[in-house]
């Protein structure tokens, strides 16, 4: 039968999801951060899901390209590119995200991340159309699981007093033993091999006696320090001297690509980074400078499933690499990042992922972690399925915030427990 591939109908719902009150170096975790969900219908009946970040900036961008979607094909995915509108450059001309650590931004970031669930949702709805998983799409998969890490966080027991949030059943972790409980519960639960620990909240020599608590709980497994570029060039070095034993790698340790280079050329330790390489145009001077040994892809601002396999087949040309970065996301973005990791041939780290920490997700069934993998779905397209009656009630959620909670803001979460704080100027140490 010859399927009509037309785009029928774009829905967009931005919704709001509890989030714990996890530490990085620029504040905390809202208790709820916006996500954007993108549904592409197509003429005779094909659904396909997508997910991005939901600030208001990302949902300027989404509402026009909807608009400018319907009428055309789900295969036509390339013209994205074309029709999908930018923001104008001064609105976010060296601005910080206030809370996604994700590089500089960028008016074309802000455009490829919104794109990217517009490319998703259009390869869900070809494979519902044609039977096909989402990998098969992009050339089939080279794994049948994908394997992710353990993201640990420095995190406080409840969001600050006075703040309307969900219960979180982690408790507080602020030191190494803390921290190993955390990996300890995480491993015991999904059974993850691997332990990432955000860092940058703590002086360095607090992180690494937390990272050294972690070599002596689970020798020989990899482990990773991430302060999203809070330490000088001199602290990173010092650290990675510290931790040269234990480090898988060390991420993001210091601030833009002649500071990675610098760093890189006074350690043996690979540095990985999803904040100096986030766009095509920032690969050049970081690969011949040798700033960079792993990038770590988000699918998200990378602008989509096949953008993030032309990433990886640049960073094999170049020796450097790949594997994948994350921010809160929901299961129909870890869906997609597995369906996309399972095509990339040269993963050789376990990828990140902050879902362990979302108890609320709008599938109808969680995707789950076994001995720290996702198994990849052959079933077609991104094989999930939408929970209408949790997206709406998320979606409530954010229709009745009085707009605090729709710009996801960590240094002004933050101030509700230290009045006084603003996002510390870098290097923080
Ligand atoms: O959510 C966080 O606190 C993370 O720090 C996140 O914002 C970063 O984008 C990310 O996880 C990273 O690896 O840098
Ligand atoms: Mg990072």
């Amino acid at each position: 039968m010859t399927r009509d591939l037309t785009i029928a109908e774009v829905r967009l719902t931005p919704i709001l999801v509890a989030d714990p009150p996890l530490l990085n170096t620029q504040g905390v975790h809202q208790p709820y951060t916006p996500r954007l969900i993108v549904e592409i219908v197509t003429a005779d009946g094909a659904t396909g899901l997508g997910e991005t970040y939901g600030d208001t900036k990302y949902l300027e961008l989404a509402r026009p390209l909807a608009e400018r979607l319907t009428g055309r094909s789900v295969t036509d995915v390339n013209a994205l590119f074309g029709i999908a509108l930018g923001v104008d450059e001064s609105r976010v001309q060296g601005e910080v995200d206030a809370g996604g650590l994700r590089g500089v931004q960028t008016a074309d970031k802000l455009r490829l991340s919104v794109l990217s669930a517009f490319e998703v949702a259009c390869l869900d709805a070809q494979g519902k159309a044609l039977g096909l998983p989402v990998h098969a799409l992009l050339g089939g998969k080279v794994r049948d699981a994908v394997e992710y890490s353990a993201y640990l966080f420095y995190k406080w027991d409840r969001h600050p007093a006075g703040v309307p949030a969900e219960p979180d059943e982690w408790g507080a972790a602020l030191d190494p033993a803390g921290v190993v409980e955390q990996a300890r519960r995480l491993r015991e639960r999904h059974g993850f091999g691997s332990f990432k620990l955000k860092g940058g909240v703590f002086p360095p020599d607090e992180e690494i006696a937390a990272v050294r608590a972690l070599a002596e709980a689970f020798p020989g497994h990899p482990l990773r320090l991430d302060p999203n570029g809070a330490w000088s060039v001199e602290t990173s070095l010092k650290v990675a001297k510290e931790l040269g034993d234990v480090l898988e790698y060390l991420e993001d340790p210091t601030l833009g690509t002649p500071a990675m280079a610098e760093v890189a050329a006074g350690t043996d330790i690979p540095l990985a980074t999803n904040m100096c390489v986030t766009t095509f145009g920032e690969i050049k001077e970081a690969f011949t400078k040798n700033a960079v040994q792993v990038v770590l892809s988000d699918h998200h601002y990378w602008g989509g499933l096949r953008n993030t396999r032309h990433l990886a087949a640049i960073c094999a040309a170049f020796g450097v690499g790949v594997s994948m970065h994350s921010n809160t996301h929901l299961g129909i973005s870890l869906a997609a990042m597995t369906q996309v990791a399972a095509t990339v041939p040269d993963l050789h780290h376990a990828c990140d992922s902050h879902y362990p920490w979302q108890s609320e997700d709008v599938l109808t069934e969680r995707l789950a972690f076994e001995g720290g993998r996702i198994a990849v779905s052959d079933a077609p397209g991104l094989g999930v399925e939408l929970d209408r009656g949790e997206l709406a009630r998320l979606h409530r959620r954010w229709a009745e915030d009085d707009g605090s909670l729709r710009d996801r803001d960590d240094a002004a979460a933050m101030r509700r427990a230290e009045p006084d704080w603003h996002t510390p100027v870098t290097p923080r140490w």
